[in-house]
């Protein structure tokens, strides 16, 4: 069996899982041989020798075959990579950020390089959403991909929706488990789920589009009178991440919005730092994934599954990428939407095309109503920290 010599960027919460994980599995014959860290004065639950700051210690060493990169910086991994390619090593990452903004250069990469570099754990944890659209969804046409892709956001608007926590002792808590990002900016303003559905949209529809031409709002501008507003319509509120094609023109719409979720639907029992995606086809109507997105050791098992699969050589056909121009994104539409704000001026009741509801009190105000998509786009609303603006499924 093919022996893997592993050089470990990163022994956080994810490093530290993988490694404690491969010391357990040694049918798997994959054995770390270095790991790089930052700090090389930190405490360590792995033995002394096995660590270094000094990255050619890995990149250098020639009977290393795998890099496996998790590391908290996305240009250091950049970096990293791309050097790792060039020693005609394999990748794996967990690093969505850095994969959504190089995606296809990394993608040629590897393949110039004959190479792999896999990155499951990028997007969902556990769940096995990449493997399944490259592979599995190759055939029936896909129409749509959506849902949770953040387990921080799922987690704090599971403990404010259902326990009455606050937004910060929520996100204190997801910090201590080691859901969120290194900076939670990242999280709670929807541009990790940005860079994940980006990443998504690539392996299903061929497609990329760029984290930053993603529709994205976070869930900072939520109000306890949104909460209120959902439980009262049987719903409750959740960080969607969409991409959805147009098959007559190819068109794509991402977007990373807060949703009203009707309780009656899957995507309402996806509670705490759980991740859930629904994938839309013409053939198998609509399918689901379910799993836990973020900590230790569900991710660690992703980058174990991407671990195993370099025994056989496995690597992303990436079979449905066309090179397309820009100009096929979020071109048009409309959705339907709810905008929630303490003091009403002007514009807010200019920002809907149809306005369906209006509620007005002395303490909280909001308007329902249909919005164009280009709308969203303008960074004045949809930044707005004073708008909490919520879509519709
Ligand atoms: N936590 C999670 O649930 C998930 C995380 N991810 C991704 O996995 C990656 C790692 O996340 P996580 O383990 O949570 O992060 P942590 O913050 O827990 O750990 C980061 C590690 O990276 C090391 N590091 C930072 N910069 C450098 C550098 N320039 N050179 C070498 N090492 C460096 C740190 O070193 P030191 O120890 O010396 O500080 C630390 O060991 C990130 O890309 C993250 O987005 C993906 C899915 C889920
Ligand atoms: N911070 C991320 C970690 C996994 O990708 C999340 O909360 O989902």
């Amino acid at each position: 069996m093919k022996k893997l010599n592993i050089g470990l960027f990163g022994f956080g919460v994810v490093g530290e899982g993988i490694y404690k994980v491969l010391e357990e599995k040694p049918q798997l014959n994959a054995v770390i041989k270095k790991i790089v860290i930052k700090d090389p004065n930190k405490p360590r639950n792995a033995p002394q020798d096995l660590f270094s700051s000094n990255p050619d210690d890995i990149l250098e060493d020639d009977d290393i075959n795998v890099v496996v990169e998790l590391i908290s910086d996305a240009d250091a991994a950049y970096t990293i990579i791309k050097k790792s390619f060039g020693k005609q090593k394999h990748v794996v990452s967990a690093n969505k950020k850095l994969i959504a903004d190089h995606h296809q250069e990394l993608l040629e990469l590897q393949h110039a390089n004959n190479v792999s570099f896999l990155y499951e754990a990028s997007v969902c944890g556990s769940v096995p959403i990449i493997r399944n659209l490259e592979e599995y969804f190759d055939n029936d046409l896909l129409n749509y991909v959506s849902g949770i892709v953040n387990g921080t956001t799922n987690y704090i608007l599971t403990k404010m929706a259902n326990e009455n926590q606050s937004y910060q002792d929520a996100l204190s808590s997801a910090q201590e488990s080691g859901f969120a990002e290194a900076d939670p900016t990242a999280d709670v303003e929807g541009f990790d789920a940005a860079s994940k559905i980006s990443i998504v949209t690539l392996h299903a529809f061929g497609k990329k589009i760029k984290a930053e031409e993603v529709i994205r709002k976070g869930i900072t501008s939520l109000q306890v009178e949104d909460f209120k507003y959902a439980q009262e319509k049987g719903a409750t509120i959740k960080l969607i991440a969409k991409s959805q094609i147009d098959i007559k023109t190819g068109e794509i719409t991402s977007t990373v919005l807060p949703t009203f979720v009707s309780l009656h639907k899957t995507i309402a029992l996806v509670n705490n730092e759980y991740n859930g995606v629904l994938i839309g086809s013409s053939l198998a109507d609509e399918q689901f994934l379910y799993g836990k997105g973020a900590g230790r050791f569900p991710t660690a098992s992703a980058v174990l599954s991407d671990i195993s699969a370099l025994k056989y050589d496995y690597k992303y056909a990436i079979r449905k990428y066309e090179n397309t121009q820009s100009g096929v994104f979020n071109q048009s539409g409309k959705i339907r939407v709810y905008i929630g704000f303490k003091q009403a001026d002007d514009t807010v009741f200019k920002i809907l095309d149809e306005v369906e509801e209006r509620y007005q009190s002395k303490d909280y105000n909001h308007i329902i109503g249909i919005i164009d998509i280009e709308k969203l786009k303008n960074k004045d609303i949809i930044e707005n920290d004073n708008l909490s603006i919520i879509a519709f499924e």
